[in-house]
């Protein structure tokens, strides 16, 4: 059975880091953008990955980051990996993870088809990422909660590895994330807004309910 790999962004709450480890979430987001309603500083950030099992991955999310502010958060969490959310370039990432794993972010713009958007090019530029995350184009850089044409982008296209280094992103809720990992087979799910009570608070019951819709679309073989 595949097994579609979840992380949960926008964590700033011991409770929430529990809680997402224990329902099944492979990965943890921590927010270290200070415009972000949901950013931790890098103290906090350590201090909530030390609540996460084995095996599961804390990452550090960054927009536009200085190579000071990446080191922070390293410093405070050292086995993180990273997520670049912002404008940076192949070459910023490369210099800011310092050798360790990172995911870059990618912005659809909204509405129906891409816009113009061409996710093969963005993945030959982006190759040294472990990952993409395929987010929709909002303001803030993300955590809007909208969700881009997922029917828009050639995911079974032979130069994405069968979306083998796609993590669907943005407006994912328990509601419809089943139909996203049917039609994208991606190989993770990010959600921070959809499984929300409020900014940077999320909701238990809507955190197990989403990984068991992720579940879902895996047990159908899809
Ligand atoms: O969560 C944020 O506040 C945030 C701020 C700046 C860049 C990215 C951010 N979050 C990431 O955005 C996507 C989609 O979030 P949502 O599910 O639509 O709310 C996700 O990768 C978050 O980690």
């Amino acid at each position: 059975m595949r097994r579609t790999r979840i992380k949960i962004c926008g964590l700033t709450r011991e409770a929430d880091v529990e809680h997402a480890a224990a329902a099944g979430a492979d990965a943890v987001g921590f927010v270290l953008y200070p415009a972000s309603p949901r950013a931790v500083t890098p103290a906090r950030a350590g201090q909530l990955a030390q609540r996460l099992p084995p095996f599961v991955t804390p990452v550090l999310l960054f927009v536009n980051a200085r190579a000071d502010e990446v080191d922070a958060g390293l410093q405070a969490v050292p086995h993180a990996w990273l997520q670049f959310h912002g404008d940076e370039t192949p070459q910023d990432c490369a210099a800011l993870a310092q050798g360790r794993p990172w995911l870059r972010a990618a912005r659809v713009p909204l509405g129906a088809g891409a816009g113009g958007f061409d996710l093969l090019e963005f993945s030959d530029r982006f190759a040294a990422a472990v990952g993409l995350v395929v987010d929709a184009h909002v303001p803030g850089y993300g955590g809007g909660g909208h969700a881009f044409d997922w029917n828009a982008l050639p995911w079974s296209h032979p130069r994405l590895g069968a979306a083998a280094r796609v993590v669907l992103s943005g407006g994912l809720t328990p509601a419809n994330v089943t139909d996203g990992v049917r039609r994208v087979r991606p190989w993770g799910v990010d959600v921070s807004s959809g499984v929300e009570a409020a900014k940077g608070i999320k909701d238990p019951a809507k955190v197990s309910a989403f990984i068991a819709a992720v579940r879902q679309a895996d047990a159908e073989g899809t």
